[in-house]
């Protein structure tokens, strides 16, 4: 592949000595929409923060555009789970949004009323505008994913990380933020994408990357979502029963 935007070389990663992530190589070609899946404790979320510096590296490299992430990272968007955001911080919608504004801004400066007005445009996007000034920590889960969506779009990035977007989100905002994932790929973006739905893969990306502690594998969704690949990810407990994959939770422990 020699037109990769991200390339990952022999990465390894671990929580003190327990290593969770091994001999992780991958490239990601520009244009693409990959969901990353595997079970829990696969080592999702560390591959992201791993690729993104916000995990150190055991071994291994990692290239975006050729470049390291340092000097790549303003070309960069990232949705972190949910759940491991402080949403008690005392701040409102738009401000949020604002933020993804910041790596233009310049953190020192205050935001003027053109980065406002653009930060509104994106919360009006994801259907946000009459919560512009509610405090996150009074926003519904979907609600709040949405405002991180937008934060995300502002930034203009050309490649994004998003770690379970759709995670616990009603239907409605389960389209609202695959129509922007759409539009975004539409337009040239990379997007990298956490993703729990098996059902939903298929429809949803066009590369897909099988996780388990390792690489089991990645490739076109069309050529490699495979029950055989499925089964070998989730340790045989994923079975397609009537149309549908089901967790085949073992009783013999
Ligand atoms: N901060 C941490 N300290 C120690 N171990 C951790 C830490 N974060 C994750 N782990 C462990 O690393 C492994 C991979 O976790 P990770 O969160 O990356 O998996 P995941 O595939 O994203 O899981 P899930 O689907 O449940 O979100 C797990 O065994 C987890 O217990």
């Amino acid at each position: 592949m020699g037109n990769s935007i991200i390339k990952v070389e022999d990465l390894s990663a671990s929580y003190r000595k327990n290593t969770v992530l091994e001999d992780i190589s991958f490239e990601v070609e520009p244009g693409s929409l990959t969901a990353i899946v595997g079970p829990n404790g696969a080592g999702k979320s560390t591959l992201m923060k791993t690729m993104l510096d916000l995990h150190p590296l055991l071994t291994g490299n990692v290239t975006y555009f050729g470049l390291p992430f340092q000097k790549a990272k303003k070309r960069i968007g990232y949705v972190p789970q949910r759940g491991s955001v402080d949403w008690d911080f005392p701040t409102d919608a738009l401000d949020v949004v604002t933020m993804g504004l910041y790596g233009k801004i310049g953190w020192l400066k205050r935001p003027s009323k053109k980065h406002r007005e653009l930060a509104f445009e994106a919360l009006k996007k994801m259907g946000m505008e009459d919560y512009a000034n509610r405090q996150i920590s009074q926003l519904s889960g979907g609600q709040q994913q949405r405002v991180f969506l937008a934060r995300a779009l502002v930034q203009q990035a050309d490649l994004y990380f998003m770690d379970e977007p759709l995670a616990g989100v009603d239907a409605a905002t389960e389209r609202a933020i695959m129509a922007t994932l759409k539009e975004l790929n539409e337009i040239g973006k990379t997007v990298l994408v956490v993703h729990h739905d098996l059902q939903t893969v298929m429809d949803y990306f066009d590369h897909v990357l099988f996780l388990n502690r390792t690489i089991i594998s990645h490739g076109k969704t069309n050529e490699i979502f495979t029950k055989e690949n499925i089964a070998q990810t989730y340790g045989g407990n994923m079975r397609l029963i009537g149309g549908e994959f089901q967790h085949v939770v073992s009783t013999s422990e």
